[in-house]
């Protein structure tokens, strides 16, 4: 049966929620490195492997460098707590952070340091650290979403036996752009990276180590899926694959430009793909197909709680 037409709509007034304008970032055309690296049991040969690998990036160009999810050992909830790092203390207490705040200033990149353990208090999180190229931290993402899931026969893991979940998105200015932030399970959830587009977000970055499960059906089509509805980039970034571990990552980091398009991935082995970002890109995807306005915010709404709450 067909609906009659909504008297009271009115295109100009159906985004939802009303988009910021895109800011100008500082650089608008730059080279990014996802540096899908091998993580063992042993911290502190993670912990100099991932700056080797940092500066490798740097040197061919790189200005804004990604560390996969959970790098600085293995992802378990038996190692969760071991691995932990109090980033509020710093110094000896989180050796994982100071290399990043200390290796970002010094090779003068952006850095989202995928994520590590974190303790705060009784609690431990699963957190994502930004830090500027003069090395200060810009931003601290806990994953949000939790990864619980049971697939009978296949994979059962329950990050809510040792993790607490985070209780704020992450928007952060960098050099390199405004940037949305989500860890792995975070990209599932839509509405997430739908706030940071309304907020004006160029790039979301996923650091994610996804299953042999989940992986092959739903990784690529989730950041594509993304892309696409946001019109943005998305960029993710997961350890390579250990077949001996107890949790047997996908591998596979992308990054995927605002048309849905793969511009640069890899398989399961450790790699560091360099690719180049180019925002003007967005812009222009926007005008071929004007999404923004033509959003029925007349039928539908998404809420953003934290900018209400600020009003
Ligand atoms: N490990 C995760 O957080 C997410 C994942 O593997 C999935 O969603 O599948």
């Amino acid at each position: 049966m067909a609906s009659a037409p909504n008297p009271s709509f009115r295109p100009e007034e159906a985004r939802s929620p009303p988009a910021l304008e895109l800011p100008t970032p500082p650089l608008s055309k730059f080279k990014v490195a996802l540096c899908q690296l091998s993580v063992t049991a042993d911290k502190n040969r993670n912990i100099a492997h991932a700056r080797a690998a940092i500066e490798k990036a740097a040197s061919e160009g790189a200005k804004l460098v990604l560390l996969p999810e959970i790098w600085n050992g293995p992802y378990s909830n038996d190692s969760f707590p071991e691995y932990a790092e109090d980033i509020e203390a710093g110094g000896d207490a989180a050796p994982s952070f100071s290399m990043m705040s200390e290796v970002a200033r010094s090779l003068q990149v952006t850095l989202v340091g995928g994520s590590i353990a974190e303790r705060s208090g009784n609690n431990l999180y699963n957190t994502c650290c930004i830090f500027g190229s003069d090395g200060k931290l810009k931003g601290k993402h806990r994953k949000i979403h939790l990864f619980d899931i049971d697939i009978p026969g296949k994979i059962t893991f329950k990050e809510s036996k040792t993790l607490t979940a985070g209780q704020n998105p992450t928007v952060v200015d960098t050099d390199v752009g405004r940037i949305g932030i989500g860890i792995c399970y975070d990209i599932r959830f839509q509405e997430l990276a739908m706030l940071y587009a309304a907020r004006g977000a160029h790039l979301l970055c996923y650091p994610g180590a996804f299953n042999m499960t989940t992986g092959p059906l739903h990784w690529e089509l989730l950041q594509r899926a993304r892309a696409t509805d946001n019109q943005l980039f998305v960029a993710t970034c997961g350890p390579a694959r250990d077949t001996s571990a107890g949790y047997v990552a996908w591998g596979h980091s992308t990054l995927v430009g605002p048309f849905g398009e793969v511009i640069a991935t890899t398989e399961h082995e450790e790699a560091t793909i360099i690719a180049e970002i180019d925002y003007s890109l967005i812009e222009q995807r926007r005008q071929f197909l004007p999404l923004q306005h033509q959003r029925r915010g007349d039928l539908y709404q998404l809420v953003d709680v934290q900018r209400l709450g600020s009003h």
